[in-house]
């Protein structure tokens, strides 16, 4: 049973106190801002209250697998910030941007039953008064893969992460696998800059039917998602037949497997070296070994990851 008080995201005040009713005698309060000075006014005080603050940023259109950090997050720190921005200087694609699903209302239903406390959901000229000229260098991290195929997206990325980073500045901050390159980049960013988060990777939620979540699933006709639960599918079958196939005969199998449905086409699929990304040549190499892929379904591009084979000796 929800209860609202002055809450009304077009016109209302900047800090927006959101009650919610879990029990009827048990009150949790969240509050949502639209400003970076009412979010520091905010977290200054919790700081000195001596709580670590964990941060899940996020792009808005939230579901389990955003929840789920935010779970991990409310078990990691004391007071949670998630952030709903869809930032604009990582979409190498106009229609994208434009596509990318909103509904700030709902996220904020959803993350008032999480463990979720402040809600950063600025407009887009709060994070960028002026445009964001700077040129991050993450060398083949970033030429891979997503860097590949979405040119200028990872710089857009540490744009924005490295921005609300600095405005949030809190002790830990957790990203998903699925997006498995990005993790990288962020990691490099944090290790480059030396900068004082602790980036915490939390596992890929899926479907019950092992399609991994993503915001953008909500675009697909009810077809199109039937069909992209194949592109898991085929990964959990590749994934098991890793004695089977070399390395290169695998990769084929997968692409020619998922193309073979026709709402589906590969863009790229990889098996990489967790640590540089490089394709793997041998199941031999003693490294973790991720098999990446990207996907059109009509549309809409789709992202999945998972692990492959075993470390030798
Ligand atoms: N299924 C998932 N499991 C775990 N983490 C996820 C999942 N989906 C998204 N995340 C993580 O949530 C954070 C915010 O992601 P984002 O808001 O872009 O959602 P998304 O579902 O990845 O959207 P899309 O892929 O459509 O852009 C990222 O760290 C991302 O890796
Ligand atoms: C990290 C992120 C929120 C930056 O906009 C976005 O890339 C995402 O949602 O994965
Ligand atoms: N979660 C990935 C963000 C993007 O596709 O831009």
């Amino acid at each position: 049973m929800l209860n609202f008080q002055s809450f009304n995201l077009q016109s209302g005040p900047t800090v927006l106190n959101y009650l919610f009713t879990l029990q009827p005698h048990f009150y949790t309060k969240m509050q949502v801002v639209k400003h970076i000075s009412d979010l520091q006014t905010i977290l200054n005080i919790k700081r000195e209250e001596g709580l670590k603050i964990g941060f899940v940023p996020t792009m808005g259109a939230l579901h389990e697998g955003h929840l789920s950090l935010v779970m991990i997050a409310g078990e990691q720190s004391n007071f949670v910030v998630v952030s709903i921005f869809v930032n604009p200087t990582q979409f190498n694609d106009k229609g994208d941007l434009d596509r990318y699903p909103r509904d700030l209302q709902k996220d904020v239903d959803l993350l008032s039953t999480s463990a979720c406390q402040l809600i950063f959901a600025p407009e887009p000229e709060e994070i960028y008064p002026e445009p964001d000229t700077r040129q991050f260098n993450f060398g083949q991290l970033e030429q891979v893969m997503e860097g590949k195929f979405r040119p200028g997206h990872f710089n857009g990325v540490a744009q924005v992460v490295s921005r609300l980073f600095d405005i949030v500045q809190p002790d830990k901050a957790f990203f998903g696998q699925k997006d498995f390159q990005q993790l990288a980049i962020i990691n490099e960013m944090v290790r480059k800059f030396n900068l004082p988060v602790e980036i915490v990777s939390c596992p890929i939620i899926r479907e019950t039917n092992g399609l991994a979540m993503s915001s953008r699933n909500m675009l697909l006709s009810p077809e199109q998602r039937l069909n992209a639960v194949h592109i898991s599918a085929t990964l959990f079958e590749a994934a098991n037949k890793t004695g089977e196939l070399s390395v290169e005969e695998l990769c084929e199998w997968v692409i020619n497997r998922i193309n073979k449905n026709e709402f589906l086409n590969t863009e790229y699929f990889e098996i990489v070296n967790e640590m540089t990304l490089l394709p793997v040549k041998s199941w031999d190499e003693n490294c973790k070994k991720f098999g990446c892929i990207a996907v059109h379904c009509g549309k809409i591009r789709l992202i999945d990851n998972m692990e492959f084979g075993v470390r030798s000796a």
